[in-house]
């Protein structure tokens, strides 16, 4: 492995992880007339590069959340690598709270809205749209959730351009069961369907999964490296990390050269396994030193 490698990245990253991720990292094998496959790195935030709060408004990444983020940021061009953020939250709110790097792709609002933060900061975003129907159901969901956060201790509502947020982490466990089951009927009422996520029931009044946003993600990326190679579109890897039920449609889309990473305790259909977010930090340096020397 690389000389640029840190030793705690090194010692965090053992075994099969190691492995994968040099797979990632490595040419395409020799006979099979590839290129540089490119590669795509999509990390979820809340829980994966940020610790769990309970107040959603203070989340950060981690330290060496950070520094792994940073160091695939700096890889050069010819390291054919792009990194993309691939969240629920708002994609106004997943900018201003993990300041993503110049050049990343956005994913908010579980792909219904996208974005790409251009080279002085800014995000250059394709925001949602709604019709005045769509409007109107999302006006009714809000307001049938409030109704039951009203009378659940530590429940609130989360608002966001398409969706509604029921979140529980503040209750008692038997009210937040009380409150998921009278959301829920709240949300078969007008006809809609509703993801549970790590104490919040999620509501979208358009169709948005991240299973659909990554499978774009990765075409994008593919197209935009041929674009620049003047080539046709590379193949393109992808590494997916993430904690929650909702990363599991992202997660269930990778092929056999893609690295798919839950983190966390909970089911999951990837084949590897991280504790926090400390450890993808130590996950994303390692792969960033592999990354750097293959250019
Ligand atoms: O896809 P993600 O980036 O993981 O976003 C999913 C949801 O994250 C936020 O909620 C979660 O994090 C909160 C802060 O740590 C925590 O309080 C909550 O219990 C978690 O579910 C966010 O508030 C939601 O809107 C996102 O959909």
């Amino acid at each position: 492995m690389s000389e640029a490698v840190p030793v705690s990245a090194r010692e965090v990253v053992g075994g099969d992880l190691a492995a994968a991720l040099d797979a990632l990292a490595a040419p395409a094998a020799p006979g099979t007339g590839g290129g540089l496959p490119a590669v795509l790195v999509a990390l979820d935030f809340d829980g994966t590069l940020a610790p769990l709060v309970d107040d959603p408004t203070t989340s950060a990444m981690t330290a060496a959340a950070r520094a792994g983020v940073d160091a695939l940021a700096a890889l050069p061009d010819d390291a054919a690598t792009r990194l993309a953020l691939v969240s629920g939250r708002a994609l106004a709110d997943l900018a201003a709270l993990a300041r993503p790097p110049a050049g990343a792709y956005l994913v908010g609002s579980h792909g219904a809205e996208t974005g790409l933060v251009l080279p002085d900061g800014e995000v250059e975003a394709v925001p949602v749209e709604l019709t005045p129907q769509q409007q109107d159901v999302l006006d009714r969901l809000v307001a049938g959730l409030e109704e039951v956060a009203a009378g659940v201790e530590g429940a609130w509502v989360q608002t966001k351009p398409a969706a509604a947020v029921l979140h529980t982490r503040r209750s008692p466990a038997d009210a937040a069961a009380r409150a998921v089951e009278r959301a829920d009927a709240v949300v078969a009422g007008l006809g809609l369907r509703a993801l549970h996520g790590k104490d919040v029931v999620e509501v979208a009044v358009v169709e948005a999964d991240k299973g659909s946003a990554l499978a774009r993600l990765r075409d994008v990326v593919g197209q935009e490296l041929a674009a620049a190679a003047g080539a046709p579109p590379a193949t393109v890897r992808v590494l997916y990390a993430g904690d929650d039920t909702t990363d599991e449609h992202a997660l269930a889309t990778l092929g056999p050269g893609d690295v798919g990473i839950k983190v966390g305790d909970g089911d999951t259909v990837a084949r590897l396994r991280v504790a926090d977010a400390d450890a993808v930090g130590a996950v994303l340096t390692y792969l960033a030193g592999a990354l750097r020397n293959r250019a």
